[in-house]
């Protein structure tokens, strides 16, 4: 693997967010999502709302036009004509009213079907390769990916279906009372409500302008505060035994705090919004009769009497209200609009983010042609029985976000048998050569080249803090894995049970009530450190690679313990690549590489066993 980069991720300076150009290329990358073909399911639930919103307009007209019927029918008193309309009025108003709730239950399903389409997409990008490690400890400019993914993407989806009905009939009443209005009023009438609805947009833009970056503030700051939360409720013991109450009290409102003084300040943009929005809505309603004021003042219709001067006046007057409230109600959509703008720069900087990860992702796994994914491993076993798993030439490691040199030149050669200690005070560099290793870090200079892969018959990585996934006691035993491995059944529960008993874990089994007993447990809470590494070690006997990495995977174990585990390590035919602080490791391997910081480190031989 050839890295010319080294680990370090800057924090950039981005644009704020605003009503622009680049937010219609976000949301016009996200409507690709969303709509990915033309047959898609989220294109045909649009066309069938598209339609049963046109049904809709077209059953309100005739509803519309009830009242001026039962005038004539009650003046002339025909009570046959009267009771055959209200049987057709009570027909149309069920149909509006199913109509009404259907459009409904169709946005709500869009929105349920939009927002799966979103998130699964982002969780593409997101759990492809280590990008969610990279974004979540290596980049600093995308604040809470697991907010974005979560609640930005379900706000987005909730706003845009609510705008979804309104907005997708707008052309059409648009050009339908355009029409109409320039019938009546000439060029006028249209040409006049255009331009107030010009003004109107320019000036709500304006308006909205600042409410998009305050949302995409008050969202982090809202991503933020439940971080805090799960930080407790994570860390919930280690916090008690501090008695850590009061304190984490105190920072856990400040960060409220902090949220609800942006909260209140985004309502204070709001409220100029709204009135914006308000204004617009009452002019609309006499700028009607100022189109018609015009020619009458201007003595167009000089040579008509009253009574036909307010018949036209009448005439104009609906078809102008009419055209006004459409746009009117394209206003309203301002604050909801504006609510969209803020998600959609946040979920729009998320999938930049994750597009470019992924595409380095790629670019790496296409340069080292090696087998780095867990998920492969399940179709096709690892069959490069290579004897070397790690070659590193020259390398030099610094920290991420800082010049730092934790190693300069380093050339190292892992290959089978040769079991390598790797030893050094706190903080020189122990546990970033294994990220290194595992390519979770790009070295500063320098090769490395991994020519085994991950999981069973290649390399397979205890991290310092041993991970648990939820679900039974076999899925934490068979972890990474998905399946069984190899699929041999009752066979495979055999070797799970030797595993969990040289592990000394066999009490286990009891307290789960069995291999496939589903627990609701949180596993960290459960589990003493102790446990936890031995099931780590189970973990590592399951899947028996050829080469495994420990990173002081037997810390909270007595030297007992980690003697027998790191004796069926070695019977199991593992090579082993440890990092650890206590002498009794060395006997355990052939090489001890010391990391003495700023760079300097020493490779020497030891005897061994
Ligand atoms: N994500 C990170 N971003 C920036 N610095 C980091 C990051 N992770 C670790 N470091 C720093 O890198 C240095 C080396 O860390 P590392 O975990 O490799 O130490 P170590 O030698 O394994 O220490 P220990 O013996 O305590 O486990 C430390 O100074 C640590 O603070």
């Amino acid at each position: 693997m050839k890295q010319e980069k080294g680990p370090a991720y800057g924090r950039d300076s981005r644009p704020q967010p605003q009503l622009d150009l680049l937010f219609l290329q976000r949301f016009g990358r996200i409507q690709a999502i969303l709509f990915p073909r033309w047959s898609s399911q989220n294109v045909l639930m649009f066309l069938t709302l598209l339609s049963i919103a046109l049904l809709e307009q077209l059953v309100i007209y005739q509803v519309g036009l009830i009242p001026s019927q039962y005038y004539g029918v009650l003046g002339s008193k025909d009570f046959s004509g009267f009771k055959s309309l209200t049987a057709i009025a009570v027909i149309f108003i069920i149909i509006n009213s199913t109509l009404k709730s259907l459009d409904q239950f169709i946005c709500n399903l869009m929105y349920v079907s939009w927002r799966k389409s979103l998130t699964e997409y982002l969780h593409g990008y997101y759990f492809q390769g280590q990008v969610y490690y990279t974004l979540n400890v290596l980049r600093e400019d995308v604040d809470n990916p697991d907010q974005r993914i979560s609640q930005d993407v379900e706000r987005f989806c909730r706003q845009l279906s609510s705008m979804a009905s309104k907005l997708i009939l707008s052309p059409f009443t648009l050009s339908y009372y355009t029409y109409q209005c320039f019938q009546s009023t000439g060029w006028l009438g249209p040409v006049s409500i255009f331009g107030y609805f010009v003004i109107g947009t320019v000036v709500n833009k304006v308006l909205m302008s600042p409410i998009v970056s305050k949302l995409v503030h008050q969202e982090k700051l809202e991503g933020d505060f439940r971080f805090k939360h799960m930080q407790i409720r994570v860390n919930a013991e280690s916090a008690a035994f501090y008695r850590a109450g009061r304190v984490e009290h105190m920072r856990t409102d400040r960060r409220l705090q902090s949220l609800l003084h942006t909260q209140r300040e985004l309502m204070g943009k709001e409220l100029w919004l709204y009135i914006g929005i308000n204004t617009f809505d009452y002019l609309g309603s006499i700028l009607s009769y100022v189109v018609i004021a015009i020619p009458i003042f201007s003595g167009v219709y000089g040579d008509l009497d009253p009574a036909q001067l307010s018949a036209l006046v009448s005439k104009n007057a609906f078809v102008s209200i009419y055209l006004i409230s459409c746009f009117s109600q394209l206003i309203d959509l301002s604050a909801t609009l504006s609510d969209v703008a803020g998600y959609t720069h946040r979920i729009g900087e998320l999938l930049e983010t994750l597009l470019s990860l992924s595409r380095k992702h790629r670019d790496c796994e296409s340069e080292t042609k090696s087998n780095w994914d867990f998920d492969k491993i399940e179709v096709w076993p690892c069959h490069r029985k290579a004897d070397t798993a790690f070659l590193l030439e020259r390398v030099s490691l610094s920290l991420p976000s800082s010049d730092k040199l934790l190693i300069k030149d380093l050339n190292l050669k892992i290959s089978q048998g040769n079991n390598l200690l790797i030893v050094g005070n706190t903080g020189t560099g122990k546990t970033s050569l294994l990220r290194v290793l595992g390519g979770l870090w790009d070295s500063t200079r320098g090769n490395v080249h991994m020519l085994t892969c991950f999981g069973p018959h290649g390399v397979v990585f205890l991290p310092q803090r041993p991970f648990f996934t939820d679900g039974t006691l076999r899925e934490q035993v068979i972890y990474p894995l998905k399946k069984i491995y190899p699929d041999s059944g009752s066979v495979d529960d055999e070797r799970i049970l030797q595993f969990l008993e040289l592990a000394g874990l066999s009490d286990l089994l009891v307290r789960t009530g069995g291999l496939d007993q589903q627990v609701d447990w949180n596993w960290y809470d459960i589990l003493s450190p102790g446990e936890m590494q031995r099931l780590s070690f189970a973990r590592l006997f399951y899947l028996q690679p050829r080469y495994a990495v420990l990173d002081e995977a037997t810390s909270a174990l007595t030297e007992e313990v980690e003697n027998e585990l790191y004796c069926t390590c070695t019977r199991l035919g593992m090579t082993l690549i440890s990092v650890g602080h206590r002498t009794s490791l060395e006997k355990f391997h052939s090489w001890i590489l010391k990391l003495s910081g700023r760079g300097r480190w020493e490779l020497t031989r030891t005897e061994g066993v």
